[in-house]
């Protein structure tokens, strides 16, 4: 079993103590604490804040200051309003909805900042266009969105009102996306002396939660909007890059913090057992060389590595018998019960095959823009499938009338446009609906055949719908006012990494054609899965949990993705080129971005944690896991 050094659960305590010298109103100070899972950076946040409330709230108070506590998604925010308690002093948002507060009233130079960028992205489009093959599908697609670019330009040409909504879908020509919000943000912090003001006068603070996720070019405004304001405004990040995840994030975050900044240390981990923590310092050894130290007071932990043939033909079979041994090692039964395990697969596309929505998964994931936003389900465009379309057939075909109209009623603009519809109908002013949802149901949804692009057409046909930006070019420009009008094109999946991205890109159009051409009825269990609902876990649903078993799933032949591969992380497969470049480089690769998400869900486990690793070459893994000392041969199961 491999040491590890052990401390009294007091070890940390004067990062806690540093932080609150940072958050000092006559003397702010900015701070980065970078610390490993389950050291207890959440708790420390709101050690802050609870400190500062008893220092300095009634002051702040008086005077209308706040802090602004920022972090990545709702599920996060409530998690910290919850631990932190709901205080004015202290708003936790998102960082869109953060965004979006301060910039919205700037609305004539939003229209200005997207007629200096939308050019420049058409100009990209026209050029791909040149380049690319002529008649090809992707071509079309291209054609397309340069049409509706150029219409968003023109619809730009007298002034305008934008609208957005940090939570939700943003249909519509004066809505913004997601990504724009950010980098609108980015850009009028850098460049508006009046947003600078009243960010430093409002909040002399800024915390930001899981900060190794916060957008790149937010971040690097924010980083030069401190420095310009040294000693009258202070940041404070929260974060382990160890645990990035979304592509988004800045991969050189530790780099670019000043030095100037305090750096509290936090090395203890008061989650797990010493045995999950070591193989945590070993799995993270490569990437930064930060050890954690085990409470003294915790247990010694069981891990294990199950290897099998990727070829094993009853994989969840061979998953209970791993719980089943799990409960022997461990002398707990609870193991043997698939509810009180959770099961991680890590990769999506794993949970996809598994699932029966791999194609439709593949599809939009041959684009990297789109990646975050498909394993959230938070694109517009599968939205419409998800949470529109989906739940009409499924209310149809139960025959449930109220529940058909209800949902109608909350979504379609059929229904919107109903006082309409009567005067061209008035006899019957819900002919048109029944006339959509009937059309709906003639094309079969259910069957494997019936494709997305099938339903989108007949959504649009009759209108159920509004169809997102990103599907439209898809559609026939005679499908309906909401397509014949002069429609912008504002994508919702740029909320995903590359800030060059031009906001209709040529692979996000490829991507969303492949999409289109794969089987409708792979919806509901993606909706299953997506929502979290389904057995397993998601490596970004679990960001932040616990669970006390944990049962990690490593398949690359079910994952088939190139973001992801545990066959090279753990050598049973040889690197490419491009992966020995990024290593060689200390840049972002596939290795790195693997061994972060195995890192990220083997930190989560309180008691116990199982790995299955299946493989086409169990000796490699065997001999891999043994030579990077992850395993010790007792630690490692052929069954
Ligand atoms: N000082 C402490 N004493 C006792 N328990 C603690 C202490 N600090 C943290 N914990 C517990 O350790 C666990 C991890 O804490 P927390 O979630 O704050 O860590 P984290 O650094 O945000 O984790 P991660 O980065 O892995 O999401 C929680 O169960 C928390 O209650």
């Amino acid at each position: 079993m491999m040491r590890i050094e052990t401390a009294p659960p007091d070890f940390d305590d004067s990062a806690d103590a540093q932080i609150q010298e940072c958050l000092n109103p006559a003397a702010p100070k900015s701070f980065f604490l970078y610390a490993g899972a389950g050291s207890g950076k959440t708790r420390s946040l709101k050690n802050a804040l609870d400190g500062f409330r008893e220092t300095h709230g009634a002051a702040f108070r008086r005077l209308g200051k706040k802090i602004a506590v920022i972090t990545y998604t709702n599920a996060a925010a409530d998690e910290i309003a919850e631990r932190v308690g709901q205080d004015s002093l202290f708003p936790i948002s998102t960082i869109h909805s953060f965004c979006w507060r301060h910039i919205e009233t700037y609305q004539a130079d939003i229209q200005a900042w997207l007629l200096e960028t939308l050019p420049a992205d058409l100009a990209d489009l026209h050029e791909k266009q040149a380049k690319g093959r002529a008649g090809t599908k992707a071509a079309l697609d291209r054609e397309r969105a340069i049409a509706s670019t150029t219409r968003r330009i023109e619809w730009l040409s007298v002034p305008r009102r934008f609208s957005y909504n940090p939570n939700g879908d943003n249909f519509g020509q004066d809505s913004l996306s997601h990504s724009e919000v950010l980098k609108i943000t980015a850009a009028f912090i850098e460049t508006k002396p009046s947003m600078q003001a009243v960010l430093v006068n409002k909040y002399p603070f800024l915390l930001i939660d899981e900060s190794q996720d916060t957008n790149k070019a937010l971040l690097e405004a924010l980083f030069a909007l401190a420095a310009a304001n040294e000693g009258k405004f202070g940041m404070g990040l929260f974060g382990d890059t160890m645990q990035r995840i979304f592509l988004d994030g800045h991969p050189e975050l530790e780099r670019l913090v000043p030095d100037g900044w305090a750096h509290p240390v936090k090395r203890l981990n008061h989650r797990s057992p010493q045995r999950v923590i070591a193989l945590g310092n070993v799995l993270r050894a490569p990437i930064d060389r930060q050890y954690q130290v085990a409470r003294e007071d915790s247990d010694a932990g069981v891990v294990r590595l199950f290897v099998a043939s990727s070829a094993t033909p009853d994989k969840p079979g061979f998953e209970q018998r791993v719980r089943d041994r799990m409960a022997e090692l461990c002398g707990d039964a609870a193991w043997q019960e698939e509810a009180e395990v959770k099961t991680l697969t890590l990769e999506h596309h794993m949970a996809a095959s598994r699932r029966g929505f791999l194609e439709m998964f593949q599809a939009l994931d041959r684009d990297s823009r789109l990646s975050t936003g498909l394993r959230t389900g938070d694109i517009a465009g599968l939205r419409l499938f998800t949470e529109r379309v989906a739940p009409l057939v499924a209310a149809a075909r139960a025959k449930d009338a109220f529940a058909v109209m209800a949902h109608l009623r909350a979504t379609s603009p059929l229904l919107k446009r109903a006082a309409v519809v009567q005067t061209t109908t008035p006899d019957d002013p819900l002919r048109p609906v029944r006339a959509g949802v009937e059309a709906l149901l003639a094309l079969n949804p259910e069957s494997p055949t019936t494709t997305f692009l099938a339903v989108l057409e007949c959504v649009a046909k009759y209108q159920l719908f509004d169809i997102p930006a990103s599907l439209r070019p898809f559609v026939a420009d005679d499908h309906g006012p909401e397509a014949t009008s002069a429609d912008a094109i504002i994508d919702e999946e740029k909320l995903e990494p590359d800030d060059e991205t031009v906001e209709v890109s040529p692979a996000s159009l490829e991507a969303w054609r492949a999409f289109l051409e794969t089987p409708f009825c792979q919806t509901p269990p993606f909706a299953e899965y997506v929502s979290d609902r389904g057995p397993f876990g998601t490596h970004q649903g679990v960001k932040g949990l616990e669970f006390e078993r944990v049962l990690v799933i490593l398949d690359d032949s079910d994952a088939r993705g190139f973001l992801f591969s545990y066959e090279k992380l753990f050598e049973a497969k040889p690197l490419s080129d491009t992966d020995r470049k990024h290593l060689a480089d200390a840049t972002d690769g596939g290795i790195n971005r693997t061994r972060r998400l195995l890192y990220v869900t083997c930190t989560r486990a309180r008691k116990s944690l199982a790995l299955v690793a299946y493989t086409q070459d169990p000796d490699a893994v065997v001999a891999a896991a043994l030579r990077n000392k992850w395993f010790c041969s007792d630690e490692i199961e052929r069954l």
